[in-house]
């Protein structure tokens, strides 16, 4: 886990998100330059051992450029459109820059709603394990022509916060146009001072946050900030720095000065229990009685068949789900370890029965202490 600067030498695994206003222009549209200066910058990290994700926006700005869509505020299907004809840009692109170092790219392109599915994050993360394994750079974005309002990514920052929890990153470095979080924003307040390590994310930051910089740029520094929360909570500590010059890079990862560094302060366990609880979305609920509700709550059990009254929702195993207690109130969620079906013909019946019954017996628990998380309210209760 990366805890200070000197600790980024020890960063193996990488998310860099790359924001549009380094990557695109109303005059040149792509910056085929910036792409290969960028590339062969990561390629040295990759060349010497680092798995690296990158993390790209600008398909929207490309298409904008392509169709000369510049002046005015697109509708959401206008941008949708705009990033259908500048995602292969973008791609081609980043293809070109790699192999001149012969190295290939795979693109991904994902939606939150892809993310919050256990079976599709787990494609993700199988996905992203087989291209690293093979020497692939895996090049991600959002699918913008498939999501609408609701399941959209507020901007690209928020994808590399969750892409590094999918990939189980060390670290989520977000370049931009700026070379780290000011005080103020730098682009309206010219005495404003760069903060170089953020150990825990608060108010005070979020209120140093301004606009967007640049006419490509979506987010400005509140949604780097949100992503960097999103990261850090999740164990990635993360760091916003300039795409702007080259060796940027390489300063951060050598530990020197360079950037803002959010530190995360939490340890693997932490960061799965966070993704079940902020990240997923629960598929269905079990109705749990008094002594099961008592054993979760008060002695971290884990959930046994015995304890199950009655069932909603339709889930597969592995899925989430949330414990509801005799009250009605929602104690837990956690990952179940049997499809609604199976769990239907095993609740109320002890675990040794349930060989008899299925004519299996992956788990003797419903759901695994290891896999399930109190609510905020519990927790609180606890405190
Ligand atoms: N407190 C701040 N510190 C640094 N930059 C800030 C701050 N507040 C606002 N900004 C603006 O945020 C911009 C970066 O966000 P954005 O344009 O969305 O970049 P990207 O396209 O790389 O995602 C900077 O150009 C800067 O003008
Ligand atoms: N998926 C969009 C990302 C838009 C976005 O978040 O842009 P940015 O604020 O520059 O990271 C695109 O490729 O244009």
């Amino acid at each position: 886990m990366i805890r200070s600067r000197s600790d980024l030498k020890r960063a193996r695994r990488v998310v860099v998100k790359i924001g549009s206003s380094l990557l695109a222009d109303a005059e040149h549209g792509i910056r085929q330059d910036v792409i290969d200066h960028l590339v062969d910058e990561l390629e040295e990290f990759i060349a010497a051992g680092m798995q690296l994700v990158v993390v790209t926006s600008g398909a929207v700005a490309l298409g904008r450029v392509q169709m000369g869509w510049l002046e005015r505020t697109l509708s959401v299907h206008e941008k949708q459109a705009a990033a259908a004809i500048g995602q292969p840009k973008l791609m081609d692109a980043y293809g070109r820059a790699f192999a001149r170092h012969e190295r290939t790219v795979a693109q991904m392109l994902l939606t939150k709603d892809d993310l919050r599915h256990r079976r599709r994050y787990l494609n993700a993360s199988n996905t992203s394990e087989t291209l690293f394994s093979a020497g692939v750079v895996p090049i991600v974005n959002e699918n913008d022509t498939v999501v609408v309002a609701e399941i959209k990514f507020g901007d690209n920052d928020s994808l590399g916060a969750l892409v590094s929890l999918v990939v189980d990153a060390d670290l989520l470095v977000m370049l931009t146009d700026v070379d780290g979080l000011y005080d103020k924003n730098p682009a309206t307040h010219p005495d404003a001072q760069r903060v170089g390590v953020v150990g825990h994310l608060g108010e005070e930051h979020a209120a140093m946050a301004g606009d967007v910089g640049s006419s490509f740029g979506t987010g400005g520094m509140a949604s780097k900030l949100s992503a960097a929360r999103v990261a850090t909570t999740g164990g990635v500590t993360a760091a916003i720095i300039s795409g702007k010059e080259n060796g940027r890079l390489s300063r951060l990862l050598a530990g020197e000065d360079e950037g803002t560094l959010f530190l995360c302060g939490v340890d693997r366990q932490t960061r799965r229990k966070h993704w079940i609880m902020e990240i997923l979305s629960p598929r269905g609920e079990i109705h749990v009685d008094a002594g099961a509700a008592r054993a979760i709550v008060a002695q971290g059990s884990s959930l046994l068949p015995v304890g199950v009254k009655d069932i909603n929702g339709i889930f597969d195993k592995g899925d989430c789900v949330e414990i509801v207690d005799p009250d009605g109130a929602v104690i837990a969620r956690g990952l179940c370890n049997y499809a609604v079906d199976e769990l239907r013909r095993i609740m109320g019946h002890c675990s040794s029965e349930i060989e008899s019954i299925l004519g299996f017996r992956d788990f003797s628990s419903v759901i695994h202490r290891d896999n399930l998380v109190l609510s905020r309210e519990e927790l609180e209760r606890a405190e």
